[in-house]
């Protein structure tokens, strides 16, 4: 579901999502591993505030493995006090792990509430994130046995249900959507490019001519590879470069098709993993931001 973001929508989700939030005692918030701070909502932060939270980045299997081991060291940096993982909603072994590591972060609170005498509860989850992340993918992997809703819980009059996951979880049946950065040209770039926003927000041409520029600068072998071009073919002149592979394509001077289709075929995984987002840009743009401030 792809929604043009407007001031009156962004509020609503906000609520939506505050609201959900008063009735969980961690927040899932999913992530897409090929671009890790640029699939966050700008004001994620604040919106979860204090609550405990597992970083989730989805979508493994699409992005590069190095990129996502140095994400997830960035996260789990101890004076950050978070958790990240990486996993991919194909992988059923990934969703043990998900499991796994919710349990290790409430252990302590779950702990505190036995200890007073409150008999053991399901932990109460929510998934929060922005579109085509993966969010209802989620859920349902979450689900494969046991699907069952209980009822008389908070949430449940408010039109969401809690879906038990075995005895140990309850998950909120409708996820959290926030609306995505969009104030920079190349993270919207990125984010057209991935699927999260509409890729009519820009003209084809540009998102394909940052896809191409992006894979020649990172990735040159990938392209070598999936479109069969020699060394020769390679302009240093992107524009150049896409008006070769439409000829290659069989396009004519389609440019508009052309650059369709290797929009298609970078989201799709076509050319082999990929990540769009680094780590030590994110640190470059945090201490620019703290100096600013
Ligand atoms: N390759 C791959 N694709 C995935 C994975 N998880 C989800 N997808 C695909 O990503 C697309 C979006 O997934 P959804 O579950 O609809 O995402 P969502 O966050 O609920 O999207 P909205 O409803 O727009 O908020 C679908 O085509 C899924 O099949 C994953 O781990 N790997």
């Amino acid at each position: 579901m792809l929604i043009q973001w407007f001031p009156g929508h962004m509020a609503k989700a906000r609520r939506e999502a505050i609201e959900k939030l008063k009735l969980v005692d961690l927040v899932i918030e999913l992530l897409d591993a090929r671009l890790p701070e640029s699939s966050r909502n700008p004001l994620i932060d604040q919106i979860i505030g204090n609550k405990p939270r597992l970083i989730v980045l989805n979508k493994a299997d699409l992005a590069d493995k190095d990129k996502t081991e140095e994400w997830l060291e960035y996260y789990n940096q101890d004076e950050k006090e978070q958790r990240a993982i990486a996993i991919s909603t194909l992988n059923p072994k990934d969703m043990q792990t998900l499991k796994k590591e919710v349990k290790a972060i409430m252990a302590p609170k779950m702990k505190k509430l036995t200890d007073k005498g409150v008999k053991p509860r399901a932990i109460r989850l929510m998934i929060l994130g922005i579109p085509n992340v993966g969010k209802s993918t989620l859920i349902n992997k979450l689900l494969t046995k046991n699907r069952a809703v209980t009822g008389n819980r908070p949430g449940v009059t408010k039109g969401q249900q809690w879906l038990k996951i075995g005895n140990d979880f309850e998950l909120l049946d409708t996820p959290g959507i926030l609306w995505p950065k969009f104030e920079d040209q190349v993270i919207g770039k990125k984010l057209a490019l991935t699927g999260a926003i509409k890729d009519t927000l820009f003209h084809k041409d540009e998102v394909a001519l940052f896809a191409l520029a992006y894979f020649l600068k990172y990735y040159p072998g990938k392209l070598q590879e999936y479109y069969k071009i020699d060394e020769k073919t390679f302009a240093e002149n992107t524009p150049e470069f896409l008006m070769g592979l439409t000829t290659k394509f069989g396009f004519g001077e389609d440019y508009g098709r052309a650059s369709e289709k290797i929009m298609f075929d970078i989201r799709n995984g076509k050319l082999g993993p990929y990540t769009l987002d680094s780590v030590e840009k994110s640190e470059d743009d945090a201490e620019k931001t703290e100096s600013a401030q």
